[in-house]
């Protein structure tokens, strides 16, 4: 939490030296507005009994109603929801939506888990999570270790309990008769704010060696976009090691993928097939020679010596599709070397995108395809690029400085929310 924080801050110096006023309200906005620990018990299929915690904080409704993920993963803290929530927070400031940010889960680990021991303890987490619930309060979406299986549970114990439809979560399409891009989007998003970027520098993705770290839902959306795109993704990668095929992953292999991972089989099992891929055990995948770097595996995963190899590595362009992905001391040496970072705030909130379009009524009275989503999105991703760049320019940051999109991110969101919590007073 303390280092993005920092990160914001140090964004926010050009802003915060014109208006001191500004910095009474960003101590306000620092503190969330609602963090909530519970307790979740569930029973496992041997009938045992197990207790696991929950979180989610409510960070800032000043733009409107909460939004933001819900993460399933051991290593899950109260800590962590507060990052996420902050993050969301700016994020959705950012996007084109009225919308506040919030951010949960738990320390469930649902590897290894049965069906039916996923589906109970989805309904323990909503017995006590739904009461903070609503469409005009907060509504959870996918995170790391939560994907349209788990969002339906999760719906279906919120409708029992709350007894009503409305509100419906993004992510599970249980009651979506059209087509919607949720589970695609923040992944083809992010491919898109690359095109919005390289098209500046007259630059196209087609033939651009790209480096993937992760193989879950954001991962995988990535390789598929960046092959429409005519790029070439060599690597992915997950807690236990990475996989390098330097002759590119095509559709066929992403399938084989998907399968070696919806079966819980180790990557390594993709060499069986392609010989002439490579698996590395512990390691990851940032020394691999690559013009784009992108993270979408889960935060600080990269340290110094990872942005040390990615700059040696040839690396001129990474864009973040997880929170956070650089420890501090990478992004030091990121920032010299003049990497060009596309900061998750911006390149990965397409997720939020499609989640506010899917709720949104003409949607639902049109039933748009898959083409129109991706078309919506399209757009949305460029607002949000143009707003960050446009903020930048104002405070001083020309476009081709390599910061400029985290800066001008940075003080867009932090503006937009302070304009609205002066609107509403000290509350
Ligand atoms: N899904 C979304 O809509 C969304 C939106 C914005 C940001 N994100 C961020 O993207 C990241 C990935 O989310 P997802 O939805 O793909 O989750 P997921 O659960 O579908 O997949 C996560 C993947 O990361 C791998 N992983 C976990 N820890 C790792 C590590 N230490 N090293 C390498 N790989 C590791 C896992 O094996 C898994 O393949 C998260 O950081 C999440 O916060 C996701």
């Amino acid at each position: 939490m303390l280092k993005c924080v920092q990160e914001v801050v140090h964004s926010l110096e050009p802003v915060l030296v014109k208006n001191t006023q500004y910095i009474h309200i960003l101590e306000r906005l620092l503190e969330p507005e609602r963090a909530i620990i519970f307790r979740v018990p569930w029973v496992d299929d041997r009938g045992e009994t197990h207790v696991n915690r929950g979180f989610r904080v409510q960070f800032s409704q000043a733009l409107g109603p909460c939004r933001g993920g819900l993460r399933f993963h051991p290593l899950m803290t109260l800590s962590i929801a507060k990052f996420l929530g902050f993050e969301q927070a700016l994020k959705n400031a950012l996007s084109p939506y009225k919308l506040g940010g919030a951010g949960g889960g738990s320390d469930f680990d649902p590897k290894g888990k049965s069906e039916a021991e996923i589906m109970r303890f989805c309904q323990s987490f909503m017995d006590e999570l739904h009461k903070y619930l609503g469409p005009d309060q907060d509504l959870p979406a996918e995170d790391l270790g939560v994907g349209p299986r788990e969002m339906g549970y999760l719906f279906g114990q919120y409708k029992r309990l709350t007894g009503h439809f409305q509100g419906s979560f993004t992510g599970p399409k249980i009651f979506w008769s059209g087509y919607s891009l949720r589970t695609e989007a923040t992944g083809y998003g992010l491919v898109f704010f690359a095109r919005l970027i390289l098209a500046e520098m007259n630059k196209e993705l087609k033939g651009l060696r790209c480096i993937v770290s992760g193989a879950g839902k954001l991962a995988m959306h990535v390789l598929e976009k960046l092959l429409s795109c005519g790029a070439i993704p060599i690597t992915i990668s997950d807690s236990k090691g990475y996989l390098l095929d330097e002759d590119g992953f095509d559709y066929v292999k992403i399938s084989l993928l998907r399968d070696i991972k919806v079966q819980q089989r180790s990557l390594r099992d993709y060499v069986k097939s392609n010989p002439r891929a490579k698996y590395f055990e512990d390691a990851k995948p940032w020394s691999e020679q690559c013009d784009i770097a992108f993270p979408c595996a889960s935060q600080n995963e990269i340290d110094q010596p990872d942005a040390i190899a990615l700059v040696n590595s040839g690396c001129r362009l990474l864009i973040e599709g997880s929170n956070m992905p650089c420890t501090s001391q990478a992004i030091d040496i990121l920032r010299k070397s003049k990497v060009l970072v596309a900061p998750a705030k911006a390149a990965s909130a397409g997720g939020v995108a499609v989640g506010e379009l899917e709720l949104s009524n003409e949607c639902n009275l049109m039933q748009w395809s898959a083409e129109d989503f991706e078309a919506k999105l399209q757009d949305m991703m460029k607002q949000t690029y143009e707003r960050s760049l446009k903020t930048a320019s104002e405070y001083g940051y020309l476009k081709d400085n390599p910061e400029a999109l985290v800066h001008g991110g940075n003080i867009c969101a932090f503006l937009n929310l302070a304009h609205a919590m002066i609107d509403q007073g000290c509350v």
